[in-house]
C-alpha cells in the first residue's frame, strides 16, 4: 500500500466498548491507544509481533487502570504522596485534542494522535489545581513509538503545583531470567522494597532473579533492555525525565495482583522513564515537557551503541 492510500489513524472500539485509536505505518508497524487512561495498549513490529505486555487478566473497565501497555503516572508516581497510587491520569477518560498547540519542530510523521486530559472539578477535590495535560503519541515510519507530554499549570489563583511522573512502560520479554538492562549500572537508586533507602548499583548490567522495584536516579538518556532469547533489544530514549524505574513483581507479589496472572511476571519488565526524586514545580502559565521514545531492534544492532544508520534514519523529533 502506498503512503498516500494508507489509513495512518483509525478510530475504533476496543474491549468493553471503550474507544481506541489504531496507528499504522507503511511497513506494517502499529500501535493502539485507549482514550481511557490515554494509554498505549499495543505496539507491534512489522511482523505483527506484540512488543508490549498486557496482562491476560487486565480489566478494561473504569475505574481500574489497564494492567499493561504504557499507563501514565501523574501527578504522583506510585505512593510517593497522598493521592491514589500512581495518580489519576491512568484512570480518567481522555479526549482527542482538536487543537493542540504546534510543536516547535516540523515532522512528516502521519501516524499520531493528540490527547487531552482536563482536570475536573471532582479531581480538584483531591488535587486542588487546574492543569492541562496534552499527550502526543506518534508511531514513526521505522516503528519507533514516541510519547510527548506537555503539562501546563492553568491555575487562576496564582498557585504553583508540584508533581511526579512516569511512563510506566510494560515491555514484553520472552523470559525475564534471560533479560539484561544496560545503562543503569553504577547508578544510585531508591529501593522501594526497602523503604526507599538509597543504594548504589554495583557491577555489570542488571539481570533479574527476584522481585525488583527500584528508582534509578539521574540516569543516562538512553537505556537498553536486551531480550537474549528473542534476540531483540528495546531502546528507551528519554528527555525531561531524569529517573528510570525498574519493576517486576516476581511470583509472590504477582499472586497478590488481581489483574495479573500468576506466571506473567516471566514475560514482562517495566522500565519507566520517570521524574521521581526531584518533583517538578510549575507556576501558573508554565509548561513542562517530558518525552519517551522506544524502539525495538534486533540485538545484533546493539553493541553498547545504537546502530548509527538507524539513529540517522529514524531520529524524528
Ligand atoms: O499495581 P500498580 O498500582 O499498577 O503499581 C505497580 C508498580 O508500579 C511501579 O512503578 C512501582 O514502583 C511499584 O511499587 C508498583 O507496585
Amino acid at each position: 500500500m502506498s503512503r498516500r492510500e494508507m489509513n495512518f489513524v483509525e478510530h475504533s472500539t476496543g474491549v468493553n466498548g471503550l474507544e481506541k485509536v489504531i496507528l499504522r505505518e507503511v511497513r506494517g508497524f502499529s500501535a493502539e491507544v485507549y482514550l481511557y487512561g490515554g494509554q498505549v495498549t499495543s505496539w507491534k513490529n512489522e511482523l505483527g509481533e506484540e512488543l508490549l505486555f498486557v496482562s491476560s487478566k487486565a480489566n478494561f473497565m473504569p475505574p481500574k487502570a489497564i494492567r499493561g501497555g504504557i499507563p501514565i503516572s501523574f501527578p504522583q508516581f506510585s505512593n510517593h504522596g497522598f493521592l491514589e497510587q500512581h495518580g489519576f491520569a491512568r484512570n480518567r477518560l481522555w479526549v482527542l485534542d482538536p487543537n493542540p498547540p504546534p510543536f516547535p519542530t516540523t515532522s512528516t510523521n502521519k501516524a499520531y494522535i493528540d490527547l487531552l486530559l482536563k482536570h475536573t472539578e471532582d479531581d480538584a477535590k483531591n488535587w486542588p489545581h487546574r492543569c492541562e495535560f496534552r499527550l502526543r503519541i506518534t508511531l514513526g515510519p521505522g516503528g519507533d513509538l514516541m510519547l510527548t507530554s506537555r503539562i501546563r499549570n492553568t491555575n487562576t489563583d496564582g498557585k504553583s503545583f508540584t508533581f511526579t511522573f512516569a511512563y510506566h512502560t510494560y515491555f514484553a520479554v520472552t523470559d525475564i531470567s534471560e533479560v539484561r538492562v544496560e545503562g543503569l549500572e553504577t547508578l544510585d537508586y531508591l529501593d522501594n522494597l526497602k523503604n526507599r533507602e538509597r543504594f548504589t548499583e554495583q557491577g555489570d548490567a542488571i539481570t533479574f532473579e527476584s522481585e525488583v522495584d527500584k528508582v534509578y536516579l539521574s540516569t543516562p538518556t538512553k537505556i537498553a533492555i536486551i531480550d537474549h532469547e528473542r534476540k531483540r533489544t528495546f531502546v528507551v530514549r528519554k528527555d525531561g525525565l531524569p529517573d528510570a524505574v525498574v519493576w517486576n513483581p516476581w511470583d509472590k507479589k504477582a499472586k497478590t495482583l488481581s489483574d495479573f496472572g500468576d506466571d506473567e511476571y516471566k514475560h514482562m519488565l517495566c522500565v519507566e522513564a520517570a521524574c521521581v526524586e526531584k518533583p517538578i514545580t510549575l507556576k501558573p502559565g508554565e509548561e513542562w515537557k517530558g518525552r519517551q521514545e522506544i524502539s525495538a531492534v534486533p540485538s545484533s544492532y546493539f553493541s553498547g551503541q545504537l546502530d548509527p544508520r538507524r539513529v540517522l534514519l529514524y531520529s524524528n523529533p
